[in-house]
């Protein structure tokens, strides 16, 4: 492996203070400061050198011992047998190399491997005596570990008692502790909802969690522990084989890797490599490469150990899945539906198999609690085909010229005036109607069955019309008459449904008022939000008028719908836009304002539901309202009357639990009729 380094004495003892000081932070702080991939690229640096000039090397080199000293309240408890560290194989080619050592010691053609997942928490020792467990200890240095016993007895997987009669007398067993993703993700979540620091990944939230002095807090915990091997062992005869103990550690209770398979040669490792590539991403743990051990135990014995780790076994890592790189700056992307969200520009790094340059910061409240400003170094972590993510910041090596982070006032797209509602964490743009980046979803939106209704404008000429740059606010809809040739020469356009299209956009010029505010896409305004706000405000002007007090005077509309309605109106990009459909000639027939009171369905709430055959549903519901009724979505106690219609499912079945007065269309018609509506 080795290669000139052209270091220098000094350069090196720098690297290896560096690399101390990361290994101290990773393994008694259980708080790395750079990832693993970084540590690794210095070590193997190290490695090399060492290999170059041997008469440099150093006692508190980390080459030479396995982890770090614990520091913290628990006892300090020696390994019977050391726990030792595993060499690395980063590609094929070492893994080969590997494999002809082996054959070379040992004078063999083939070799048989246990392969088995290198599950990414921490590694532990259990000591059983007759049957019962005694002690938990962590790997520590190698040589002695800390006393976690309290702590291991928290976690389900590990039997407190071995499932068989006749138990070695002493046994002691090693494997590993980990969380499980789904785990990790809900304790990220809680912690960050209480502002607490959030673990980087599953491997530090288990080594966290199994130091705590209070057990009780890691009973709280979702950790697992999968055995791995048996470490020691009085009065048994051992298996032959590592995959028999295997088994047989299995039969006495504990788990094990159910991805645990014999290969053959180094080939056979190769395609179990390739293999449990391809899962990795979809497995419910993470890890972080493949453990080979030469299967025979005798052969094992024969090949023995060199300074930090067993000659039979090698740990084939995968292509890590956090990096560090720089932040270069942060760009303020707006989606569909006007959510604003920082991506922080990144230098580009190679991590979960790609090149990266950007990664999501998610959104304000993201950026707070990483606490990361432009020029920052991060960490980045990319699993499978997830959206790479910004996890740290590596404080340790912010720079002087790193600046904050500024989020924009207004949207990069449109210019309009930044949202957030009081308890979301995400920031949105309150030009609807006339921000680029919403434009296809609000115009989809505008011209729906429930809002503008305009026949033959579906999703798919929407996107045709916003690309070919005919449309880029709903106003050009009803100018589109004046750019027939453009639309002749679109795909899929013909003369026959050109004229089609014209005549219905002509058709949705005269609407209702309450159809033309649902329209306008307000954030939370729906259908029933719409009729409520038109009914009360009977003018146009007035709605767009009204301050937040008025707002929330309207039935069912709270602060927060009323703040949206309000941002809307007063966004002078808006405030043009519908000035201009006004202009295009949208308009509608503006009701007598009368007092709701005096209405003959006042104070009566309706839900309608089921097939109607003579009206559609909406106008009934429209006609209920200009009775002075209120129509709801679901039926309650409070409901007065259901209009059921043919098929009517479960809000029928639940009026008549709550004995609401149910009617047909017929008995809709004749209301309607009674009255004038119709
Ligand atoms: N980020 C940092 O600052 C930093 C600092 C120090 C060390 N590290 C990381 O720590 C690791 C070095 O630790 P190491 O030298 O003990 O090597 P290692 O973690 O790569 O391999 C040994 C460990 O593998 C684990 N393991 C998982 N499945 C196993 C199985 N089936 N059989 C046997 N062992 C299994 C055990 O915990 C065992 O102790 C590296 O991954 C390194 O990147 C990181
Ligand atoms: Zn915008």
């Amino acid at each position: 492996m080795s290669q000139a380094t052209n270091m220098t004495h000094q350069q090196m003892l720098d690297l290896i203070q560096q690399l101390n000081d990361y290994s101290y932070a990773y393994h008694v702080k259980d708080d790395p400061l750079v990832p693993d991939a970084v540590y690794d690229r210095d070590y193997r640096q190290l490695q090399d050198i060492e290999a170059e000039h041997p008469e440099w090397i150093q006692e508190d080199s980390p080459t030479q011992r396995v982890g770090e000293k614990p520091d913290s309240g628990f006892a300090n408890v020696p390994h019977t047998v050391p726990m030792l560290s595993l060499d690395n194989a980063f590609d094929n080619e070492s893994l080969s190399d590997f494999d002809q050592r082996i054959r070379k010691l040992i004078h063999a053609e083939q070799v048989t491997y246990c392969c088995e997942p290198k599950l990414d928490g921490l590694a532990i020792s259990l000591r059983y005596e007759n049957g019962r467990l005694i002690r938990g200890v962590t790997r520590g240095d190698g040589l002695s570990g800390e006393d976690i016993t309290s702590n291991i007895k928290t976690i389900y997987s590990v039997p407190l008692k071995l499932r068989t009669e006749t138990p070695p007398a002493v046994l002691e067993v090693r494997g590993e502790i980990y969380m499980p993703k789904e785990g990790f993700e809900k304790l990220n979540a809680l912690a960050a909802e209480q502002g607490e620091k959030t673990f980087v990944n599953p491997r530090n939230a288990a080594a966290g969690s199994l130091r705590q002095l209070d057990p009780k807090i890691t009973a709280k915990r979702p950790l697992v522990m999968c055995a791995y091997s048996i470490g020691y062992v009085e009065e048994w005869e051992q298996p032959e084989s590592h995959y028999e103990g295997l088994l047989q550690l299995s039969e006495w209770g504990f788990r094990t890797n159910d991805l645990m398979a014999k290969a053959e040669g180094a080939q056979g490792c190769i395609d179990y490599y390739e293999m449990l590539n391809e899962k990795r991403a979809d497995l419910s743990y993470d890890i972080d490469g493949i453990v080979y051990k030469v299967d025979r135990i005798a052969l094992q014995n024969q090949l023995g150990f060199i300074a930090r780790a067993p000659r039979w076994a090698i740990a084939r890592k995968f292509p890590a899945q956090e990096e560090m790189t720089r932040i270069t700056g942060v760009d303020f992307q707006v989606g569909r539906t006007g959510a604003i969200t920082p991506v922080a520009r990144l230098e580009p790094v190679f991590v979960g198999g790609v090149t990266v340059s950007n990664a999501t910061l998610h959104n304000k409240d993201e950026i707070d609690r990483l606490g990361v400003k432009i020029n920052d170094y991060v960490i980045v972590h990319r699993a499978g085909d997830v959206i790479p993510k910004v996890v740290q910041v590596v404080l340790d090596k912010r720079p002087e010229d790193a600046t904050d982070v500024v989020f924009p006032e207004a949207c990069p797209v449109c210019g309009s005036d930044l949202e957030q509602v009081e308890g979301e964490a995400i920031i949105r743009c309150t030009g609807g109607l006339v921000c680029g980046a919403q434009l296809k979803e609000s115009l989809k939106h505008f011209v729906s069955r429930k809002a503008m209704d305009i026949d033959g404008l579906g999703d798919k000429l929407i996107e045709q019309l916003v690309d070919n740059e005919l449309v880029k606010t709903p106003v050009d809809i009803f100018t589109l008459h004046e750019k027939k040739d453009a639309l002749l020469a679109m795909e899929r356009m013909g003369q026959k449904s050109v004229e089609k299209l014209l005549a219905s956009i002509e058709t949705a010029k005269s609407t209702q008022f309450n159809r033309f505010i649902y329209a306008l896409g307000i954030r939370e305004v729906g259908e029933a939000t719409a009729r409520a706000l038109t009914s009360y405000f009977t003018e146009l002007d007035a709605l767009m008028a009204a301050d937040q007090e008025a707002l929330v005077e309207v039935e069912d509309v709270g602060p927060v719908v009323a703040q949206h309605v309000r941002l809307f109106f007063e966004q002078e990009l808006n405030r043009d836009t519908i000035l201009g459909l006004l202009n295009a000639g949208v308009l509608w027939e503006t009701k007598q304002s009368v007092s709701a009171d005096d209405l003959p369905l006042s104070g009566k709430t309706y839900v309608v539901t089921g097939s109607l055959s003579q009206f559609s549903r909406d106008q009934v519901k429209d006609k209920l309202q200009a009775l002075g009724a209120k129509v709801s979505g679901s039926v309650s106690a409070k409901t007065d009357c259901l209009v059921a219609g043919e098929k009517a499912g479960s809000k029928l079945a639940k009026a008549q639990s709550l004995n609401v007065p149910v009617i047909d269309e017929t008995g809709v018609i004749d209301l309607l009729t009674q009255y004038g509506a119709i």
